[in-house]
């Protein structure tokens, strides 16, 4: 159970840092869900004119509903398209989450055509707002939340600001009640709410993700990182004509540092090992922590580029003894690697995963702490 204190500076990260990868893996599904969504209440909306001939609604009435209507599903369909590309776009959760809720301020501006009180009083269209905040919770990052739910509010104030200052006669109709300081400001505040709400449910969100894919002894990502993560980027590398290498790591004889130091020390040389190898990695090398004392790194690299990589991390961690306790003689670590390179070895993770498997097997049978990236 976390303090208060820690929980706050969480959130103070989830404002501040770029979601992780598993994040933006699960808000792109997220933005894709939601377009589809947003398609098919715009499919929907169709009706809308429709309905209004039949019951005898003008035709100048009609005719700029439909016009409306096919904005919007134009406008939906280009969310659509932008959501079901390959390649993300950062700003994409933010600006669509910032279309619903414009779209919704808009219906209400043009409701005061028929009215300035339905602008202020219409529950059905401003029950959308509501409806536009908790949809970003499926985009699981909390700055999109907080900026639909600020642009929200910002947006439901300026519009009752517009029409109070625009309106000379009273605020009442027969359709939509009276309008009063007291309920502008009660919807203001349910905003409030249910902006805060959407937050919270994000925040857990995101933690309970961020548990699932992450390894809780090393914090490294874990096996289902990659088996839902690394396929997608072996795909990328393939589509743009990329090089990119598997390396299959596993530390050596570490059955003795458990006999002999005890099962404790042995999780503490594992983040050893692993805080070693990470001070030499960049942001966009994905180590991964997929058994005991086994691990997989993607790099972005032709495999002779990466056999030189793994030899500098080879060396690193043999020149970086674990110290068990204060005053306890320093135990050396070593690593075998085996590495396996797309497109020549394999063009798919188990593909690449059996290549660099059968290296990594070379790499033992050889005497162990080497890096092999071709037999023979
Ligand atoms: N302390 C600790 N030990 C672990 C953990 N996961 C796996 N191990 C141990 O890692 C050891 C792996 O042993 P093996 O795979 O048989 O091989 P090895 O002793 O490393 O020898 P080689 O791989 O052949 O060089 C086992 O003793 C596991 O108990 C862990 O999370 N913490």
């Amino acid at each position: 159970m976390s303090t208060l204190r820690e929980t706050f500076e969480d959130v103070v990260a989830s404002l501040r840092d770029r979601p992780d990868e598993i994040l933006l893996e699960v808000g792109a599904g997220g933005e894709l869900l939601v377009a589809r969504l947003r398609m098919l209440l715009a499919g929907l909306l169709l009706l809308l004119p429709l309905v209004n001939h039949l019951s005898g609604g003008s035709l100048q009435e009609t005719a700029a509903g439909l016009v409306g209507v096919i904005l919007v599903l134009l406008l939906s369909r280009l969310w659509l398209g932008l959501a079901q590309r390959k390649r993300r776009h950062a700003w994409l959760p933010t600006v669509s989450a910032g279309f619903d809720i414009t779209m919704v301020s808009l219906v209400l501006a043009l409701l005061s055509l028929e009215t300035p009180v339905a602008t202020l009083n219409s529950a059905v269209v401003w029950c959308c707002y509501p409806l536009a905040i908790f949809a970003t919770a499926l985009r699981h990052d909390l700055r999109v939340t907080l900026f639909a739910g600020l642009m929200a509010l910002v947006q439901s104030a300026l519009l009752w600001l517009a029409v109070v200052q625009m309106t000379s006669e009273p605020l009442v109709s027969a359709a939509y009640g009276t309008v009063s300081t007291s309920s502008q400001l009660q919807r203001l505040v349910l905003l409030v709410a249910v902006t805060l709400l959407t937050a919270v449910v994000v925040f857990r969100a995101q933690r309970l993700t961020q548990l699932s894919g992450t390894d809780g002894l090393t914090g490294l990502p874990n096996r289902s990182f990659l088996n839902t993560r690394v396929p997608q980027q072996v795909a990328e590398a393939r589509a743009d004509g990329r090089t990119l290498s598997l390396a299959l790591i596993d530390l050596d004889h570490f059955r003795h540092i458990n006999a002999e130091l005890g099962h404790l020390a042995g999780d503490r040389a594992l983040r050893h090992a692993v805080k070693v190898l990470r001070s030499e990695l960049g942001h966009q090398d994905a180590l991964i922590r997929v058994g005991g004392e086994e691990f997989v790194l993607v790099l972005r690299l032709p495999i002779g580029a990466a056999w030189e990589r793994m030899e500098v991390l080879r060396r690193k961690l043999e020149a970086q003894p674990f110290v068990p306790e204060p005053g306890v003689e320093p135990r050396k670590l070593t690593l075998s690697a085996g590495l396996a390179g797309c497109p020549q070895d394999a063009n798919d993770l188990s593909g690449l995963m059996k290549r660099a498997d059968q290296r990594l097997r070379l790499a033992k049978d050889n005497g162990r702490n080497r890096v092999v990236a071709r037999e023979g």
